[in-house]
């Protein structure tokens, strides 16, 4: 299983005063593949484009042009819909940003992509349970997310990504906010799960992600280059 960008080019615009539009390009003319059972690390300063080019592979972000493939299928070419099953059920997604639905317990929060995806069983139960003992959050799974540490809340997010088996995991800066125990817990989850087949992709500045990761690429000048 691969997912493989073809010429890929974005750029945003931004708006000026007086109505003034200023293009800003930051990624151009990029090839690049995630292969299923790799971990792949991408670092690059701050502002570079790297959670730009990751937004763009997990399906939250169309390209400005050139394609991204997965499975045969150019996913932007996918509508909304079919879009939004493939990222419930086949990405497994960690923003950089912690976002959880307020109004819901962890629990709940953890199994959300699932319940998108299908109804509920005994297996999610059985799941969650699991995912929530493996990275020692059993016992938040009835809190709210606004009572969780910033630590903790990460684990939420990282337990929600692999809610639902994915076949891809992106994961923005999952280390954030972690100590180094949990740290090391997460990477070697993110490590178990490629070994299993699973292809990761981790955007970090954090150099222990580098001891878990297959391959590492630069983002600088618009450009992805493995190092
Ligand atoms: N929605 C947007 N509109 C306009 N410019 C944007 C938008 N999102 C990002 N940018 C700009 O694009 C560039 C790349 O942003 P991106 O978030 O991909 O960088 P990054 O390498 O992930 O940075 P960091 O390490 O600080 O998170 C930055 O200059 C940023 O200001």
């Amino acid at each position: 299983m691969e997912i493989s960008l073809s010429n890929v080019e974005k750029h945003y615009v931004r708006k000026g005063k007086g109505g003034t539009i200023r293009e800003i390009p930051v990624l151009s003319k990029i090839d690049f593949s995630l292969k299923s059972g790799k971990i792949i690390r991408i670092i690059g300063e701050s502002g570079c484009g790297k959670s730009t080019l990751m937004n763009m592979i997990c399906g939250m972000l169309p390209p400005s042009s050139g394609s991204i493939v997965y499975n045969g299928r150019s996913i932007y070419d996918l509508g909304d819909d079919d879009l939004s099953l493939l990222r419930n059920r086949k990405f497994g997604i960690v923003p950089q940003r912690s976002v959880a639905v307020g109004s819901l317990s962890v629990e709940d929060n953890i199994r959300l992509p699932f319940l998108y995806a299908s109804s509920e069983t005994s297996e999610l139960k059985e799941r969650t349970e699991k995912l929530l003992q493996y990275l020692n959050i059993s016992g938040l799974a009835d809190s709210f997310p606004n009572e969780l540490s910033g630590g903790e809340m990460r684990r939420v997010c990282i337990a929600r990504s692999l809610i639902n088996e994915p076949e891809f995991i992106f994961a923005d800066e999952p280390t954030n906010d972690l100590d180094k125990d949990n740290m090391e817990l997460v990477l070697s989850l993110l490590r178990k799960k490629a070994d299993e087949g699973v292809g990761v992709m981790i955007v970090s500045h954090d150099s222990s992600v580098g001891d878990y990761a297959d391959e590492t690429y630069r983002v600088a000048d618009g450009q992805v280059v493995r190092i």
